[in-house]
């Protein structure tokens, strides 16, 4: 489960990966954003080292129902990195007390004491329990097994080729010229994974605007709304735009989309995005906003709701994900009713997709059940292509099937 260290491991690198722990699993922050900000204060750190701490929070992360167990809840993020290098044998306790772990003789202890065979399979497979029980319902307990297996590994690098701005032969031919490794993607026309972390910085075709960061199904979940050129298409829960750049590329430019969303700081990311993507006359609004949304009802021909959710099919990316408490009734309870706001902007005809990255039912067909139940007007869109097991209505996308992060996204089309 644990994957080698890239290297030696000394006090600093220890402490940087003790000290984000601490802040993702007592503090409830993001890991990447985590990392991100402790490199950006650290400049120093080399690339090696970067690898060293973000391969240590990311093992631990990938083992966190087993290694809370062991640690109970309580325990600082020292506690769990000191557990999880000597569950893994990558350390001792010598060789934790000279990293500077206080208590590495009281970790050994505690892992000695611990009756692994009680355990529970949800706990081995690093899934919190009632999600286990759900999947295991809705999925088999085979499938469940391979979801929980295929979302405990890492993610490779997806990125979306910008059609605003090159071809995906162009981009794999620059990439080859810079010599580095990357292919076709399968699922979507304008994905090219990267089997090998790189940083996209320093890439020409990033910098000139040629291919964004973006999961290959999120670039699915996007094409799914069907955009053309010359539509006016909102992106509801746009957030810093990652749906809304590609919803732009497919609809060439030409007409009017419009990103919305709640958070401020998300929208504000979105126009430096939109300029290094070429992508022009972007209109971007803060809800709520009830005056507009009033004045804007039945205009849209497509409006994209990527909802607010639990995030378990990102697990890969966002492993912490998985240790936050999790209030299904609450989130499908919102969910729905941003599909009901989101809804009044459609035309007659208009496409409405509602899509989260969630892989549970609660949050998915249970709330395309309620909202569809009490509006007759709308319903499941039939000139969906249903072209391959990827383009079906409703999408569902799997980890361990489709090589992708998990979505579930229906489109839906008003009477
Ligand atoms: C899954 S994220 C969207 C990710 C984004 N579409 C992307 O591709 O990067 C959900 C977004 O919904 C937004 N949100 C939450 N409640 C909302 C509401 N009532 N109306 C609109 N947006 C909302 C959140 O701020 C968040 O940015």
């Amino acid at each position: 489960m644990s994957a080698p260290l890239p290297g030696p491991l000394r006090p600093p690198q220890w402490r940087a990966a003790a000290g984000v722990l601490q802040q993702v699993l007592n503090e409830a922050r993001a890991a990447d954003l985590c990392l991100q900000q402790h490199f950006a204060q650290h400049r120093q750190m080399g690339s090696r080292d970067r690898r060293l701490v973000s391969t240590l929070v990311y093992g631990v992360l990938r083992d966190a129902m087993r290694l809370r167990a062991i640690a109970g809840e309580a325990a600082s993020g020292e506690a769990w990195l000191a557990l999880h290098l000597l569950a893994a044998g990558q350390a001792d306790t010598a060789t934790l007390a000279a990293l500077g772990c206080a208590e590495a003789a009281r970790w050994q202890q505690r892992l000695q004491d611990f009756d692994e065979a009680g355990l529970s399979e949800a706990a081995r497979a690093n899934v919190p329990e009632p999600v286990w029980a759900l999947w295991c319902e809705q999925y088999g307990r085979t499938q469940t097994r391979a979801l929980a297996a295929a979302l405990n590994q890492e993610a490779p690098v997806d990125l979306r080729v910008n059609t605003l701005k090159a071809s995906r032969a162009q981009v794999l031919a620059a990439l080859q010229a810079a010599g580095i490794e990357a292919q076709a993607g399968a699922l979507s026309e304008d994905c090219v994974r990267l089997p090998r972390r790189v940083a996209l910085q320093t890439l020409d075709c990033y910098r000139q605007g040629w291919v964004e960061p973006q999961d290959q199904g999120s670039q699915l979940l996007a094409r799914h709304l069907g955009a053309q050129p010359g539509e006016r298409i909102a992106d509801y829960c746009a957030g810093a735009g990652g749906k809304t750049l590609a919803i732009g590329a497919a609809m060439a430019g030409r007409g009017e989309l419009w990103a919305l969303d709640v958070d401020a700081a998300r929208l504000r990311r979105l126009p430096p995005r939109a300029e290094r993507a070429a992508l022009a006359g972007l209109q971007l609004r803060q809800l709520p906003d009830a005056e507009w949304l009033l004045a804007q009802a039945g205009s849209f021909d497509a409006v994209l709701v990527d909802a607010p959710c639990s995030g378990s099919g990102t697990w890969r990316r966002n492993p912490e994900l998985r240790l936050r408490a999790l209030d299904l009734p609450a989130l499908a309870a919102r969910q729905l009713a941003i599909l009901c706001d989101a809804a009044t902007l459609l035309r007659s005809g208009g496409r409405l997709v509602y899509a989260t990255c969630s892989l549970l039912a609660a949050e998915n067909e249970a709330v395309i059940q309620a909202f569809c139940a009490g509006h007759p007007d709308f319903m499941p869109d039939p000139d969906v292509p249903d072209a391959s097991p990827a383009q079906r209505n409703p999408l569902r996308l799997l980890p361990q099937l489709h090589g992708c992060d998990g979505f579930f996204a229906m489109r839906l089309r008003r009477r």
